[in-house]
């Protein structure tokens, strides 16, 4: 009962966020697992403040038959949990770098909320020297042992370690740009309840696209495009654009050292990873933003919307009509989000 509950509420959540006239999970009605091909999901960091929750909501996901739950601790406790709720997947857990291969293989979708998070005064830059490290040698690991599977990278600073990911896939030669992505979904989560709030029009029906990139001002929502449309005045607008920029800083400060946000990262990581099944799947008009390789300016990777499909990244799509305002955030939020993918280039090809 309670079960079908939530999948209802992810279900209809889950379509609001997409641009998609198909129902959530890409089958309308009576899902049944002979109806859904078999699909394995890796969650690496799942024993995590982020990982948790999102292990219990891709349980929740009928789309996926198998969840490999893979952490350098404490990962058999969170999988025995997860594992009596009574859907779907099959939920084994992998602990430590021995068990990492296992975890990896056969996988379709592997998602990265591993690394540390936040603390209050600190940037997402101020997480590279840990967290580009981890994520160089799970890539190294996803490279040789499930290298056709999309990657939806959480751990920050997203500007850098996606990036950093391009290159290892590189290097190991499996590197295909349509299954890397950096996950911007919270971003979009909160421009469409910031927006709602503000215009005061049912959240369930609003759609914001957010470009750029995943820190600060290279956050750049793009709310001359938002709908239902509000004609808010300018100050509404910068006082919007600037909440979603630091919206992680807020929860930061808000936890007051305990981390940074992790319920809300989990739902947004759980819906974006749904869209990459539904691709996949072969659904079609599965259109999320994503951080991706790009050519819609001038810097090798930029987040935009970008239609999924069965190999992963189907179309990159443009920006659409501007306002002055988002044309000057995004001439502003270049230099900063050159470097810090410069940063994650150089990093990954010296060490
Ligand atoms: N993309 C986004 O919008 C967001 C990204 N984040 C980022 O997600 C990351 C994780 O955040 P939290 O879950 O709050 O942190 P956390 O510290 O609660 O959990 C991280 C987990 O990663 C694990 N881990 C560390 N090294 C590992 C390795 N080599 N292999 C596998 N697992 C490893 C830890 O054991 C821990 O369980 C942080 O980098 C944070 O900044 C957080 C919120 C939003
Ligand atoms: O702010 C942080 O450090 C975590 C994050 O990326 C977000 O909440 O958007």
């Amino acid at each position: 009962m309670r079960t079908a509950m939530l999948r209802s509420v992810l279900k209809r959540s889950s379509s609001n966020l997409m641009n998609s006239t198909t129902s959530a999970y890409g089958v309308r009605r009576g899902f049944a697992s002979e109806s859904a091909p078999e699909r394995k999901v890796a969650v690496l960091g799942a024993a995590g403040g982020i990982g948790q929750p999102l292990a219990l909501l891709m349980k929740l996901n009928p789309l996926v038959s198998k969840l490999a739950l893979y952490d350098i601790a404490g990962t058999p406790g969170v999988a025995a949990d997860v594992s009596h709720i009574n859907t779907r997947s099959e939920v084994v857990g992998f602990m430590g770098e021995e068990q990492l291969g296992q975890a990896l293989e056969g996988s379709d979708v592997v998602i990265i909320p591993a690394g540390v998070p936040r603390k209050p005064g600190m940037t997402r830059d101020d997480l590279f020297n840990i967290n580009a490290g981890i994520v160089k040698s799970l890539c190294t690991a996803i490279a040789k042992y499930c290298p056709h599977a999309l990657v939806n990278m959480i751990s920050n600073p997203v500007n850098s370690t996606v990036p950093i990911a391009s290159e290892v896939f590189k290097k190991a030669g499996t590197y295909d740009e349509k299954k890397l992505f950096g996950v911007t979904t919270l971003d979009v989560v909160r421009a469409k309840t910031f927006y709602a709030g503000k215009a005061k029009v049912n959240v369930a029906e609003v759609n914001v696209p957010v470009v750029g990139g995943h820190a600060g001002i290279t956050i750049l929502p793009l709310f001359s495009q938002a709908t239902p449309k509000a004609n808010l005045p300018d100050e509404d607008i910068k006082a919007l654009t600037k909440r979603t920029q630091d919206g992680g800083t807020e929860v930061v400060e808000a936890k007051a050292g305990k981390g940074s946000a992790t319920l809300s990262m989990a739902y947004a990581g759980a819906i974006f990873a749904d869209a990459c099944l539904k691709g996949l799947n072969g659904v079609p008009d599965v259109v999320e933003c994503s951080f991706v390789q790009s050519s819609v300016t001038e810097l090798p990777f930029f987040a935009s919307k970008v239609r999924l499909g069965k190999n992963g990244v189907e179309e990159v799509l443009g920006l659409g009509p501007l306002s002055d305002y988002e044309k000057e955030g995004l001439e502003a939020l270049k230099p900063e989000l050159k470097s810090s993918i410069e940063k994650g280039i150089k990093f990954a090809n010296q060490s």
